[in-house]
């Protein structure tokens, strides 16, 4: 495959060159353009009700009091994908540009149209192959698309050069994301957090930005109006650096502020010896589903990305009554925004500090293998690499049994459930009680019936093997923890 014919212009051709795919994606309803721009139908008018709130939740994350600053709200509206397949089967590029869909219409989009070019490397001035740029233009207008997406993290200057020369907004994968997090963020910390990634992400580049600010801020830049604190001699970039700086480092006090109830609670936790579960895995693998069939926790499950942002934790019991805890967590992506797993690093804590992972994957998807792997290198990065794991295949009632059999072939660790209907959820249990880490210390003591309140505990906390009520009282053997084990000294046999 050659990339040397870079510099065809016309639609034509565009059809007969082979560099060029479009993608055929699923859903198509309301990706014709013809259609599209004719009256909206009764259906696209709903969605589009339900994205414009959507964005009005949004607001409260917007970053106002940087107004000049140039981060572009998203708000994308009719948008062209574009991608740069480098390696790989058709099929790894095809699911790639699928799930950009996803992320897109999660945040909001009508996606009218997904193209992608094989090249070695992205192009990097313009991202795809420079005389590919006004093909894409051409499909920009007469789709009537506002915005382009493309598949990567681009360079500040690969931004700006396509801007200039698609005309229209352009923003990258990484962007997308962080806008869906800034939609779904709901507690303060979650918040906080997202807005910290966006923040770090801005600042790196405000250098690129600022080249074509006065255009894309409009007149209120030009009037010069904003910021009121301007020194003399510094540029809008060090003003808007330093603001950016200051805000990061207010948001990095509020989240450590947090991080201490956080970390209260976890210590309490792990003070007493419960142990810990989390629920982790790629986004709409069915986490949720999963920690409600299993706990009836009643979490948010919706068919979007990145439902979860709060971890939500859950009390439960084994069948022999020992208690433990279960946690929801937030989902992860493949080539998760690096400025995310950074500031969402204290709620990913929670998932290194478990005793075990449930890795949940969804069964149903193309390529969920890339998606095992996808999340391996997030754990390994947040320090969860060695934290014991077992592997929950989902969505069992619409998988393709073939892949649900190589999946097991390939995760020996691993159960086969479906958190809809409760498939293989008894059995999941009994996994996950099976491998709870077991108390350290062995007993054998006779309990007074006076202390009922010690035998209350053994049974939350401890693994009782033999109970046997006595004349003189309980006799009891098992395993408890330290601190158990200590207080049952004085009574044992
Ligand atoms: N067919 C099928 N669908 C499922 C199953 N489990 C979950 N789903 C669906 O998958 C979608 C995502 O489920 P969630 O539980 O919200 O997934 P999640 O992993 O928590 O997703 P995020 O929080 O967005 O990362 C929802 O539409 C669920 O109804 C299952 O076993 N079978
Ligand atoms: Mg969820």
């Amino acid at each position: 495959m050659t990339n040397a014919r870079e510099d065809f212009t016309l639609d034509a051709e565009l059809e007969e060159t082979d560099d060029w795919d479009a993608v055929e994606l699923v859903d198509a309803g309301g990706d014709d353009p013809e259609e599209a721009a004719d009256e909206p139908t009764v259906g696209a008018m709903e969605l589009a009700e339900r994205h414009a709130l959507r964005r009005v939740a949004g607001l409260s994350t917007e970053l106002e009091d940087i107004s000049e600053v140039e981060y572009r709200q998203l708000r994308l509206e009719r948008v062209v994908l574009v991608g740069v397949w480098t390696d790989g089967s058709v099929e790894d590029a095809e699911n790639s540009l699928a799930e950009l869909k996803l992320l897109a219409e999660t945040a909001g989009s009508e996606v009218l149209e997904a193209i992608y070019q094989r090249r070695q490397s992205p192009d990097p001035a313009t991202y795809v192959g420079r005389g590919k740029v006004d093909a894409i233009r051409e499909i920009v207008q007469a789709t009537g698309a506002d915005t382009v997406v493309c598949d990567g993290e681009l360079a500040p200057s690969q931004l700006r050069n396509l801007e200039d020369r698609l005309k229209v907004k352009v923003v990258d994968r990484t962007a997308l994301i962080l806008d869906i997090f800034a939609q779904h963020a709901k507690s303060g910390e979650a918040q906080a957090q997202t807005e910290l990634a966006q923040l770090q992400y801005m600042k790196q580049r405000l250098r690129g930005w600022g080249g074509n600010l006065s255009r894309q801020a409009g007149g209120r830049v030009a009037a010069g109006a904003g910021i009121g604190g301007r020194g003399p001699g510094e540029t809008k970039i060090e003003t808007d650096r330093r603001r950016i700086n200051t805000k990061i480092a207010k948001l990095n006090r509020d989240l450590r502020e947090m991080k201490k109830t956080r970390d209260a609670k976890r210590s309490l936790r792990q003070a007493r010896h419960i142990p810990a579960v989390a629920i982790a895995g790629y986004t709409n693998a069915g986490k949720s589903s999963l920690l409600n069939r299993l706990t009836d926790a009643g979490v948010l499950v919706e068919d979007a990305l990145f439902a979860t942002l709060d971890p939500t934790t859950r009390r439960t019991t084994t069948a022999d009554g020992r208690v433990y805890t279960m946690s929801d967590t937030v989902g992860f992506v493949r080539h998760l925004p690096h400025q995310l797993v950074e500031a969402f690093r204290s709620t990913l804590e929670e998932v290194a500090d478990a005793d075990l992972i449930l890795h949940v994957v969804d069964g149903s998807h193309p390529d969920p293998e890339g998606q095992l792997s996808a999340v391996r290198e997030v754990f390994a990065e947040i320090g969860a690499g060695d934290v014991p794991e077992i592997v929950v295949i989902n969505k069992v009632d619409a998988a393709d049994p073939l892949v649900v059999a190589r999946l097991q072939r390939e995760e020996p660790h691993s159960v086969v459930v479906s958190a809809r209907t409760g498939a293989g959820v008894r059995e999941a249990l009994a996994y996950v009680e099976g491998e709870l880490p077991r108390p350290g210390v062995e007993f054998k003591a006779l309990l007074p019936y006076e202390r009922g309140d010690l035998l209350n505990k053994l049974h939350q906390h401890g693994e009782i093997d033999l109970l046997e009520h006595t004349a003189d009282g309980t006799l009891l053997a098992g395993r408890a923890n330290e601190d158990l084990a200590g207080e049952l000294a004085a009574y044992a046999v």
